[in-house]
């Protein structure tokens, strides 16, 4: 018996399942980065930027993030087929299940124009077809007709230009470039890994990251934004967040956003988010839901700290609070996070499939779990 199994370790933690050159959770020190640079130093770079380096492991030049930026607009626009779909869906499906649903019907490029090869621009014309997907699901839950492009030199103008039917101000723009770059990639968290089994078994770049999102919907994890921020409204006030962590931890019940399984400090990305949130929750609504958000964290660690333990907040707790500020509404938030995430999954598929066994564990058969 080798000393994986004697470890009993079922939900693989701590686990080594495999290597990888895209990002380095370094979950003692509270440290991430991105193909060796650290996301401090990432976060105001240029989008385009970012999601070039995590995919390839190199920066590009301006030429390389034009072209890149060009491609991701030019696959938002969704041609007459995919409005056509959209539009057949049953309404009130949660966004989630209609990115799992649509990113394997998506019609792609017969042939590479980029030159990044077949499989990277299958991956990166998804990636601008959920921006594309997002925004008219949105729309469509109005009433309203999917908008036109207004950018091709912008990827998150675009977005938000498509979401909100109108020009967003350069602000918006930053925020959302700055808390997408903290969602690109986090190594082999549960979506990631589910993409690589995925890969593993010689299934197309569209069936990958159709699972890894279905699996980023959970809300233990990617799914945690939706909740953490639907918790703040439903708390309402910061005077109730004591009580209602009290009363959580006492009946076994997750306070969502707080805790990884990786970190044992603060998540480097929830450092960040934070004062983002304090900087664009300005009027009083959202203000108050983030001051909420403030006490059930201090709540939290002051409960934690009395049973002679530690919790922190993860990338799920103050990056609610940022969307909301930018108008997107909390069922959309996950999807955003796919939206983000998508440059990493790329990454992953590509390496993967460089040199891929079929990832196949083993189960103990044991008749009485019955
Ligand atoms: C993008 C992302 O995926 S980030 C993660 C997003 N998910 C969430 O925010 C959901 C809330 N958090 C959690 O459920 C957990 O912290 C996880 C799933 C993220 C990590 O879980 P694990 O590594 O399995 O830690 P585990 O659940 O074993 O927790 C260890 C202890 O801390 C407690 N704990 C951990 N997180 C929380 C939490 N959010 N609320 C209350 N208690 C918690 C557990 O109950 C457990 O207590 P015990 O030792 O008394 O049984
Ligand atoms: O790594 C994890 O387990 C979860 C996480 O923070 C992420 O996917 O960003």
């Amino acid at each position: 018996m080798n000393q994986q199994m004697t470890m009993e370790s079922f939900d693989l933690a701590g686990v080594i399942v495999g290597e990888t050159a895209i990002s380095d959770v370094d979950g003692e020190a509270g440290r991430l980065s991105y193909r060796g640079v650290d996301i401090v130093d990432l976060v105001e770079r240029p989008f385009a930027e970012v999601a070039w380096l995590v995919l390839f492991g190199e920066r590009p030049d301006s030429a390389q993030q034009q072209q890149l930026t060009r491609f991701l607009c030019a696959h938002a626009e969704l041609d007459q087929r995919e409005r056509a779909l959209l539009a057949e869906l049953p309404s009130g499906l949660h966004p989630m299940l209609v990115l799992q649903g649509l990113v394997p019907l998506i019609e792609l490029p017969t042939e590479q124009s980029l030159g990044l090869g077949l499989d990277a621009e299958h991956g990166l014309a998804l990636a601008g077809k959920l921006s594309g997907l997002i925004a008219a699901y949105y729309r469509r839950e109005q009433g309203l007709e999917p908008a036109a492009n207004t950018s091709d030199t912008d990827f998150h103008y675009n977005f938000l230009s498509l979401f909100h039917g109108e020009a967003p101000d350069a602000d918006a723009v930053r925020m959302l470039d700055a808390a997408q770059i903290l969602q690109m990639e986090h190594s082999f968290n549960a979506g990631t890994f589910a993409g690589r089994v995925c890969a593993s078994t010689l299934a197309p770049i569209q069936s990958s990251i159709s699972a890894s999102i279905g699996t980023l919907y959970g809300r233990l994890h990617g799914g945690a934004d939706q909740a953490a921020l639907e918790m703040a409204q439903a708390i309402g006030h910061p005077e109730q967040a004591a009580e209602y962590v009290h009363r959580c931890l006492a009946d076994k019940v997750k306070i969502m956003g707080m805790g990884h399984r990786e970190y044992r400090t603060v998540d480097p990305r929830a450092k960040l988010l934070k004062p983002m949130a304090m900087q664009l929750c300005r009027e009083p609504q959202s203000r108050q839901l983030l001051e909420t958000l403030v006490a059930v964290e201090a709540a939290c660690q002051a409960e934690f700290a009395e049973r002679g333990k530690e919790i922190w907040a993860n990338v799920e707790f103050y990056k609610g609070a940022v969307f909301h500020s930018l108008g997107i509404p909390s069922h959309f938030f996950t999807a955003m996070f796919a939206m983000a995430r998508v440059y990493g999954y790329i990454a992953h598929f590509l390496e993967f499939s460089r040199d891929s066994r079929l990832i196949r564990p083993r189960a103990r058969y044991n008749p009485n779990l019955d």
